[in-house]
């Protein structure tokens, strides 16, 4: 029986963890679970779960949670919290499933601990993937990836040698404004830009993936869980989400990861790996009924989020820190309707020009820097 700590599992790969957790109840135990705020969602699944500790987001959802549950529980909030149950003796695995760089330190944490990750928090990696990598490395722990093209990656790239590797191919869907011009983006709404084409996912996400910033994220994720450089990680269009990303190999094979797109299939894989449950999650792939796939080049002109990313990616040191911290209150403040869907990518450019990079920053700064970004975009912005 495996022990399991899971952050953020009110979200939608929390609540897909927890599905996944229930299949097989004879492998895993839920330890420990930590949420943000949404307490309605958080409560039948400690009721039923039971997990010995729990941790909230500030003391106010921390004393809700108290006075509801009916068992022994120990309920703590904030980040200490956060980092004491991904490092706690007793458990096995952590399932980051935090949205944000707030699950650094966690995931710092998780590895100096030796735990086995399973790592779906990409805003870590892209704020600190030097300092990530690193402690990984010195603990010898392998981050598992659950998103979904490094899922694919990763399996593309088992028994195979990291120098074979001519290119990794990161597939990407458009978003919910794929068909659309740039002049057409002007003035769309929050409700349309959170109609993913193809995955169910968190809002912050979805928006992600309508700028392009998913993609952006997702090559410096790759680049830091693969350790392959930038000019070797290309993108392109990929509408029906069935191949979720590819690996070239220097003999001009390429390996391909296909499946429906449902995220308990690679959280399922990350917790069971290295071996492969007989749980079948959905219907199975059905490649007939989509008759034909579907393939585009990128364009960074429309995407000019992506075209970031690569830049900040090569320029590295701090500025994936000051990228991600913008994006990410550009993001919240367009679901606050504060800003506009044109107005993000424009909040990261500013925050990415007015930044003097700093080489190889240490944690201090990182944390420092991140919430200096987020404050002065806020202040411009609120
Ligand atoms: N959704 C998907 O299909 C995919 C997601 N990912 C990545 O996984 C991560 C999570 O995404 P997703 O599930 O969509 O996000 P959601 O917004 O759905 O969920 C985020 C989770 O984090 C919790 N949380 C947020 N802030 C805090 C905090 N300060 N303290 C404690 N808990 C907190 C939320 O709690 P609450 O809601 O209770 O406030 C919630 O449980 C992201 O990094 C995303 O990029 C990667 C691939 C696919
Ligand atoms: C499910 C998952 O991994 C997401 O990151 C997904 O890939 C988003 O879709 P886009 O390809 O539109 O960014
Ligand atoms: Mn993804």
């Amino acid at each position: 029986m495996k022990k399991v700590t899971l952050l953020g599992g009110t979200g939608s790969i929390g609540l897909q963890t927890i599905e996944v957790l229930k299949q097989h109840p004879e492998q895993f135990e839920l330890y420990a679970f930590a949420f943000g705020a949404q307490v309605d969602k958080a409560l039948p699944i400690i009721q039923e779960m039971k997990p010995k500790y729990i941790v909230t987001k500030d003391e106010n959802i921390k004393e809700q949670v108290e006075k509801d549950i009916t068992y022994d529980a120990k309920v703590s909030s904030g980040l200490e919290a956060l980092r004491t149950i991904s490092s706690l003796d007793e458990i096995d695995i952590v399932v980051n499933a935090i949205l944000g760089s707030i699950g650094l330190q966690p995931t710092l944490d998780a590895i100096r601990a030796k735990k086995q990750i399973a790592f779906a928090n990409k805003e870590t990696l892209v704020t600190a993937g030097h300092l990530v990598m690193e402690e990984a490395r010195k603990h010898n722990v392998e981050l598992l990836p659950v998103d979904s093209e490094h899922a694919a990656i990763h399996q593309c790239l088992k028994g195979e040698s990291k120098e074979s590797i001519k290119r990794i191919i990161l597939t990407g869907s458009g978003g919910s404004f794929r068909d659309r011009s740039r002049a057409e983006l002007k003035g769309v709404t929050k409700s349309d830009a959170l109609k993913h084409p193809n995955w169910s996912m968190g809002a912050k996400i979805t928006i992600d993936s309508a700028t392009m910033m998913n993609k952006g994220l997702e090559v410096i994720e790759a680049h830091w869980l693969f350790d392959v450089p930038y000019d070797q990680i290309d993108v392109i269009l990929h509408k029906e989400s069935v191949i979720h990303s590819m690996v070239e190999f220097n003999d001009q094979s390429v390996m391909a990861q296909l499946g429906t797109p449902d995220m308990r299939i690679p959280i399922q894989y990350a917790l069971t790996y290295p071996g492969r449950s007989d749980y079948r999650m959905s219907q199975g792939l059905d490649l007939l009924s989509f008759g034909q796939l579907h393939f585009q080049e990128m364009s960074f002109e429309r995407f000019p989020c992506l075209e970031m990313a690569y830049n900040v990616g090569k320029t590295g040191g701090s500025l994936p820190t000051v990228f991600n911290a913008a994006n990410e209150e550009a993001v919240q403040l367009f679901l606050e309707d504060k800003i506009t869907f044109l107005d993000i990518e424009e909040v990261i450019e500013k925050a990415v020009s007015n930044h003097e990079t700093i080489s190889k920053p240490d944690l201090d700064t990182i944390i420092s820097l991140d919430q200096e970004t987020r404050e002065r975009v806020k202040a411009a912005n609120g």
